[in-house]
């Protein structure tokens, strides 16, 4: 069994794009510049936006964080999208989700220009992933296939299950590994709640991606002995033993999986950490007018 060091190629992934950033500052171009966007002060979402920033800041990107209280009006929101999509120093727009109930997701996810949406959550990109064509893919999908990639995981024939089926990760996940490429030509198969047979289907994965958002909801006795398993979960969950009062778990129950697992990804240190680096290559691709070509 072998653990996926997600921290480990994030940082080679980072090495490579501060390099490409030293190369533009040597031709006297601008460096790649990420504008994120925080409503509210949900805590989670803190941290993850304060360690996007943090690995721009890291690797020479400039990076502007907007903030703004959770009253905020829809309107107001949506004109700061627009300042940013006219503003030309800035290449790459991310919207922190989860947003407030009053405003729409759907409305400000359209609103960003296509050509700056590095989270590629706008609908014209989505379809451009679906059809095959070059565009920015979703952070996390995309952070998991360069982890496949990486360490040149077998994916032609395998069957993948994928648990959930977010816009966010499940949906885009399952496109991308049934796309006719490698890391692809897998016979997928997506499970959500209405799933009767889970753990039988499980059982029949050569790969399993896990993004439930529930602890331990992997088990050992749904993986069959040699799976890949890519857990895509972040659950806080309470731990008297440390000083935070509480620890970060997957939605895999990693140490009795593991015991089966060819491959498996830690939580954390495993797909976290990729997402980020998976967003600041969709943003140089961005600042240099490119979309994401999987090889
Ligand atoms: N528009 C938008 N784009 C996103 O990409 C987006 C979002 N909204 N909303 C929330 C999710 C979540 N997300 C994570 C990023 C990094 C880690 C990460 O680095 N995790 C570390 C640990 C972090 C910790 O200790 O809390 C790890 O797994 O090792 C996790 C989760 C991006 N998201």
């Amino acid at each position: 069994m072998q653990i996926i060091d997600g921290k480990l190629v994030s940082e080679t992934i980072k090495t490579q794009l501060a390099e490409k950033v030293l190369e533009l500052k040597a031709l006297g171009k601008k460096v790649p510049h990420l504008a994120a966007i925080l409503v509210g002060d949900n805590p989670a979402s803190e941290t993850y936006v304060a360690s996007k920033v943090k690995s721009c800041a890291e690797i020479g990107y400039n990076s502007t964080l907007l903030r703004f209280d959770a009253q905020i009006s829809e309107k107001h929101l949506l004109d700061q999208i627009i300042a940013l999509n006219e503003n030309p120093d800035v290449d790459g727009i991310l919207v922190q989700l989860p947003l407030p109930k009053h405003i729409s997701e759907e409305l400000v996810i359209n609103t960003i220009d296509p050509g700056k949406d590095v989270d590629g959550f706008h609908p014209m990109n989505v379809g451009k992933m679906v059809s095959g064509l070059p565009t920015y893919i979703p952070a996390t999908p995309y952070g998991i296939m360069l982890l496949l990639e990486y360490y040149q995981i077998p994916t032609k024939g395998k069957h993948a299950v994928v648990i959930g089926r977010s816009h966010i990760v499940g949906t885009p996940m399952s496109v991308l590994l049934s796309r006719n490429a490698y890391p692809g030509n897998c016979t997928v198969t997506i499970c959500h709640s209405h799933t009767h047979n889970l753990k039988e289907l499980c059982l029949q994965a050569d790969i399993i991606v896990a993004a439930i958002g529930r602890p331990n909801f992997v088990t050992a006795d749904m993986v069959k002995e040699g799976a890949v398993i890519i857990d895509v979960g972040i659950n806080r969950i309470p731990d008297a033993t440390k000083k935070s009062g509480s620890r970060l778990v997957g939605d895999v129950d990693f140490a009795a999986v593991k015991e089966k697992a060819s491959f498996i990804t830690p939580v954390p240190g495993g797909v976290g950490p990729m997402t980020i680096a998976a967003l600041l290559k969709n943003t140089y691709y961005a600042s240099q007018g490119e979309k994401v070509k999987l090889n």
